[in-house]
């Protein structure tokens, strides 16, 4: 099979190309840049390919349709939605690991992102695809966000199985800076993040409405979460320290079978026995790890969910999707070992 991919360069899109170039099913990758751009090999952009051979060509919505099975965008919120109506236009299908298609609503994405959303019947095609909680998809795959992934897998059993109190959700997220993307910015120089934390984009965070979104469609009783992320001295990763209050007093055995028994059919989600994760159990893999802890005496779970944010929360995910639209075994071309330490 012979795929696309928009965004080669940015850090999710050189993932996602390594991904691409050990998956079985895959013969062929076609990287795409930007409009108009001159054809450019890619080892000249990334100088750590200097062996691969493959070149950057511009972006062309009707060559990509011809040669390719489907086309994958890792290119920044904002810019998806406008190189990607074409395509929806014509049902070919696409991963998109940007914000642009993940709400149904247009006007929460023109408040959370402050930009101009697609269009409404555009964003009525698209499905949000949380791989490992399996939904119906459909052409159109809007990979969910980093934190919002981490996040919503570590309140599933608790919204479906309505366990806590729906107003008493709080989240506390961490991420390391890759997160970000490649541009740097004030806050990423190395002087902000090294030995530092920072918390940031405090209730304004643009996942908050996807999260709401879906778990709204869990258990339409959760009125809003408390949500905030923190900027932590790593390269990758995410930690989401959820608490909340339980609805009745429960044990941490029964808080964690309720765990267990949503997931323990995905390969890539693991719940831990006992004890908690840590960001290096997940990183350079694609699964997401689970502890989780109910304290009688203040009557709160807590669940800590971990990924690598490139992988599950970005690339690797989009890889899952890649493999559940085609109906290949899920876990085909993904590592589901992390590269500790
Ligand atoms: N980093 C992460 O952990 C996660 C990222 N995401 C999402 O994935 C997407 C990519 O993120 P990330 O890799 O971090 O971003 P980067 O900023 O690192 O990379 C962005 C990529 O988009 C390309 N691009 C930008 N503008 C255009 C354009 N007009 N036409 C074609 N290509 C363009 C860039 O190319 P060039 O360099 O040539 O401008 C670059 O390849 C974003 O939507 C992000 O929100 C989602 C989950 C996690
Ligand atoms: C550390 C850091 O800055 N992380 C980014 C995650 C951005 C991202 O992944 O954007 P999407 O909305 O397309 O998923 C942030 O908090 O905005």
């Amino acid at each position: 099979m012979q795929v696309a991919l928009v965004g080669v360069t940015g850090y999710s899109g050189m993932v996602l190309y390594r991904l691409l170039k050990q998956h079985p099913e895959i013969d062929r990758i076609q990287l795409y840049g930007h409009v108009g751009a001159t054809t450019v090999a890619l080892k000249t952009v990334a100088a750590m390919y200097q062996k691969e051979t493959a070149v950057i060509r511009p972006f062309d919505a009707t060559a990509i349709m011809r040669d390719n099975a489907i086309v994958f965008f890792a290119t920044s919120a904002g810019i998806t939605r406008q190189l990607a109506l074409p395509f929806i236009a014509a049902h070919f299908p696409v991963i998109d690991l940007s914000g642009d298609f993940r709400l149904h609503d247009p006007e929460q994405y023109q408040r959370w992102y402050q930009r101009d959303p697609a269009p409404a019947t555009a964003l009525a095609q698209a499905s949000y695809g949380l791989a490992d909680m399996p939904a119906p998809l459909s052409t159109y795959i809007a990979n969910p966000g980093c934190y919002a992934t981490a996040t919503l897998l570590g309140l599933a059993p608790l919204a479906q199985q309505q366990l806590v109190e729906p107003t008493s959700i709080v989240v506390d997220a961490k991420s390391g800076l890759s997160g970000a993307g490649k541009r740097a910015t004030a806050a990423s120089h190395y002087v902000a993040v090294n030995d530092n934390l920072s918390l940031y984009k405090l209730n304004q965070h643009q996942h908050i409405p996807e999260m709401m979104q879906q778990l709204q469609q869990w258990w339409s009783a959760i009125p809003a979460i408390e949500f905030t992320t923190t900027l932590i001295p790593v390269t990758r990763g995410i930690m989401a320290t959820i608490y909340a209050k339980a609805k009745s007093a429960l044990t941490t055995t029964q808080v964690r079978a309720a765990f267990t028994a949503t997931y323990h059919e995905q390969p890539f989600v693991q719940v831990l026995p006992t004890g908690m994760p840590t960001i290096k159990d997940v990183v350079g893999s694609n699964n997401c790890v689970l502890g989780v802890d109910y304290n009688p005496v203040t009557n709160t779970i807590v669940v800590v969910s971990v990924i690598d944010n490139l992988m599950k929360g970005a690339a690797g995910q989009a890889v899952q999707n890649f493999n559940r639209y085609f109906d290949f075994a899920v876990t085909t071309g993904l590592p589901t070992l992390p590269v500790f330490p």
